[in-house]
């Protein structure tokens, strides 16, 4: 029976929420605080079209004690706040996505629906493109890729993991034959929302504009016609494309698509100032040394001057390219970040969930002042309204999030894990064996091997949290079903091949240097002599032209030492490549390796290398990083995995150990043979990409700089050999191997910094401008 004027259902509910509450007592029908309580409820119910479960549980908070009986009853109208209260629990996916790998794409995202929906989320966001990958490039050309990615949406709107859920993937939509790139938004089958980009990205690495246009029409949609396949399930022909918001019942929800965050002119102010309250940016934003804390600045900042909860989610990996994406989704409320995924991780689906109070964000930008009076002049923005609730019924319980101190990762552990994994990703998806590395004992191939190392310990990390994906991979590198590794050395012996491969000019120290590091990381290690290989060449040359070259030591003149140089160092690739080729079959292993080259930028931009020697290999984990960022890199590794030889490697001179040596020591040293140091070359790598400097600003900036160490007469001797070298040695960075992008400083003539490679290298004009400036400066 019903009691008074509440239904019989209202009040059975009543009865089951009041269990639940911790302290209450039960109530009879005939009871006048369940009396009122039900009048309560019926007259919410009709007013507010709630329903019933969600006012019943609310108002069950106020009943904590039947002895507050009266206290209760005066606060009838107080409850009336704490039932509107909206608390949302938001998930945010990171996802390690492969360009055009569009099984595996749609996996990882089902994955991490489902994911997001065991951590009680009614809305789920998730990357940039997260459909057919990021770095598609040219393939945006291609029809095939916007048909397969809709192929991959019909998939996850027929999947029951994305029933009753409100869903908000990325991928490339053609309208009017424009092609955007877009977010898709979707309910039970539903499109919701297509909300194309509105500014790309043509920065660093990005190339957006070649493949996709702006949204130009700013808060306006139109119709988008469904494909045949979408249409024949959704019912839907045509759906809102445009700028436009979603008004749930409960909130209202926005997008950016990633560079929008960066805008100068971000669109979340307007939305922000239009009453959304959650705002939802799926970026590819790749890494870059000291990139993480700016990013978290941008989304901190926007949250703080406009209010709001800004959900950012981020790519992962290596998805086919030199770039790396390394995570670091965050949730941001009202100026603090309250969640965020791993900065650089093997994990392949990362979810985080926050649950938040919506009505905060109205408390907090109410005393926002300026915000609220920008808002009330600020014209609306079309919304596109939803018979969704994506606040919870049953919120009571429900703690929300607090923020939380983000520990950024230093310059040196980035640079231990962010070629790490990219290399992780690399060799499996590219399905070697492993990794060959030419080791020398020098700093730059003990770096090298350091970071398959760091991959390792990674991997071991991975597996010994339960990471089953990673171990089936592991698996599969090493062609062995039952394989569980237990430790990073042992791992390491499986799936690292070093070799030193000495000339008669190669020296003890670097020799024991390679085998002591060798053994201290476990690596699979040979020490091979290829002093036959040389003389067999040089027989070859003599036998042809009736002369053979000598080193200057030796009598010979600079041409030939160099050719003498650069026969060591070109057939130490060859072996490489031969190795990598045959080690696994001589272990009995299927497969081959990939060759790994150690170059590093200063060596690059100098030209201190032979082209096609083993600065040519297969992949490059350091080809972007200085040498001064790699000795701290060196000096952290020690630090943290207690490897002893990394401080002698460190103390060593660098040398290319191609002259002969005297008594068995070594003379040729890289900074006298390039005349100048690693630590100037830091200086003149950065200022010419970074700062974008020609010689004579690059000559203007140092004499300020080094002032107090080197006349303006010798600063510009130094910029113009500089100059010189670059000039000259420009042709090498074409040919440079793909190496992972790391810092802003990066010479790779192929992706981040286009240049010619045919220079004047006498700079005349450019370098009479400096003598100009030098003589001024000494006439003063
Ligand atoms: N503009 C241009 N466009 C296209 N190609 C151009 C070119 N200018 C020269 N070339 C060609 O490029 C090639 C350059 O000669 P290449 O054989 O590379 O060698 P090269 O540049 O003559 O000498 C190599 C230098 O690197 C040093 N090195 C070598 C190996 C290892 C290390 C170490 O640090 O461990 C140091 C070595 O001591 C020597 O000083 C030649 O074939 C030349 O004709
Ligand atoms: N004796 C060697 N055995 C194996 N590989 C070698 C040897 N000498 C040179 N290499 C390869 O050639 C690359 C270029 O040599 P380079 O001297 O520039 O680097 P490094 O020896 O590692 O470091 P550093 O410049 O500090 O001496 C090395 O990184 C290494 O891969
Ligand atoms: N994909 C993008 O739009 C990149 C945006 C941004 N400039 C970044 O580097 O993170």
């Amino acid at each position: 029976m019903a009691a008074n004027n509440g239904s019989a259902d209202t009040f059975e509910t009543f009865q089951r929420s009041l269990q639940q509450v911790e302290g209450a007592t039960m109530v009879t029908e005939n009871d006048s605080l369940a009396h009122v309580m039900m009048q309560m409820i019926e007259e919410n119910r009709r007013r507010y079209k709630m329903p019933a479960n969600l006012i019943i549980q609310i108002t069950t908070l106020q009943n904590q004690s039947r002895s507050k009986e009266t206290a209760l009853l005066t606060k009838n109208i107080g409850t009336y706040d704490v039932k509107m209260r909206r608390k949302a629990t938001i998930a945010c996916a990171t996802l390690n996505q492969w360009a055009l790998d569009f099984e595996g794409n749609r996996d990882r995202i089902l994955e991490s629906i489902l994911e997001a929906k065991e951590l009680g989320a009614k809305f789920r966001t998730g990357p940039e493109l997260e459909i057919c990958g990021h770095s598609c490039e040219d393939h945006f050309y291609e029809s095939d890729t916007f048909l397969h990615s809709w192929e991959v949406l019909l998939d996850l709107l027929i999947s029951p993991i994305c029933t009753d859920m409100l869903i908000d993937v990325g991928m490339p939509v053609m309208h009017k034959n424009v092609a955007y790139n877009c977010r898709v938004v979707f309910l039970n089958q539903n499109i919701i929302l297509i909300r194309p980009k509105l500014c790309v990205c043509d920065e660093g690495n990005n190339r957006e504009s070649r493949w996709f246009s702006e949204w130009k029409k700013r808060r306006q949609t139109e119709d988008y016609y469904l494909p045949g396949i979408v249409s024949a399930v959704s019912g839907q022909t045509i759906v809102p494309i445009g700028d436009a918001v979603i008004s749930t019942k409960d909130t209202c929800i926005g997008f950016e698509i990633c560079e929008e965050l960066w805008n100068p002119q971000s669109s979340h102010i307007a939305m922000c100032a239009n009453g959304v309250e959650i705002i939802c940016n799926g970026s590819g934003s790749y890494t870059e040394l000291r990139k993480t804390p700016i990013i978290d600045n941008l989304i901190r900042s926007t949250t703080f001057k406009c209010g709001g909860c800004y959900v950012f989610s981020n790519l992962r990996g290596c998805d086919g390219q030199r770039i790396y994406f390394n995570g670091a989704s965050s949730i941001s409320l009202n100026g603090d970040i309250i969640n965020r995924t791993k900065q650089f991780s093997i994990q392949e689906v990362e979810v985080i969930a926050s649950t938040i109070d919506l009505d905060d964000i109205c408390t907090y930008r109410n005393k926002l002042r300026l915000l609220s009076n920008f808002a009330a002049a600020s014209p609306n923005y079309p919304r596109i309204s939803i018979e969704f609730y994506v606040t919870t019924a049953y919120e009571t319980g429900l703690a929300v999030s607090v923020p939380i101190t983000v520990k950024y990762l230093t310059p040196e552990e980035e640079i231990e894990q962010g070629p790490a994994c990219w290399l992780w990703d690399y060799l499996r998806r590219s399905e070697h064996g492993g990794f060959f590395l030419p080791l020398s004992g020098g700093a730059d191939s003990s770096a090298t091997a350091l970071i398959v190392y760091s991959m390792c310990n990674m991997v071991i990390v991975a597996i010994q949290k339960g990471d089953t994906k990673v171990l089936s991979d592991v698996r599969k590198i090493v062609g062995d079903d039952e394989y569980v590794p237990l430790q990073t050395t042992e791992l390491c012996n499986r799936l690292f091949v070093t070799c030193y491969l000495s000339t008669e000019n190669s020296s003890e120290e670097t020799k024991n240097r390679a085998f002591a590091l060798a053994t201290q990381i476990g690596s699979y290690h040979m020490a091979v002599s290829i002093d036959n290989a040389v003389s067999t060449v040089l027989e070859i040359f003599r036998k042809v032209t009736g002369v053979c070259p000598k080193f200057i030591s030796r009598g010979g003149c600079s041409r030939q030492n160099l050719s003498l140089q650069n026969i060591q160092a070109r057939l130490r690739m060859v072996f490489s490549y031969l190795f990598a080729e045959l080690i696994l079959w001589v272990r009995c292993r299927p497969g081959r390796l990939l060759v790994v080259g150690s170059l590093n930028v200063d060596e690059a931009l100098s030209g201190y290398m032979t082209k096609y020697d083993c600065s040519s290999a297969d992949i490059n984990p350091i080809g972007g990083i200085s040498k001064t960022d790699l000795k701290s890199f060196l000096k952290h590794f020690k630090n943290k995995f207690n490897i002893e030889i990394i401080g002698d490697i460190l103390n060593a001179q660098p040398t290319a150990e191609l002259d002969p040596l005297v008594d068995g020591k070594i003379q040729q040293t890289d900074e006298e043979d390039m005349g100048m140091s690693y630590s100037e070359l830091s200086v003149f790598g950065k200022l010419r990409k970074e700062n974008s400097c020609g010689p004579y600003s690059m000559y203007c900036k140092l004499i300020q700089t080094w002032a107090n160490q080197c006349s303006p007469k010798e600063v510009a001797e130094k910029v113009k050999h500089f100059f010189r070298c670059y000039a000259i040695n420009r042709h090498n960075m074409v040919v440079l191997t793909p190496s992972y992008h790391t810092a802003r400083y990066n010479p790779d003539d192929n992706r981040f910094d286009h240049r010619p490679f045919l220079y004047r290298s006498n700079w005349c004009w450019q370098f009479k401008a400096i003598d100009k400036q030098v003589e001024l400066q000494s006439g003063q």
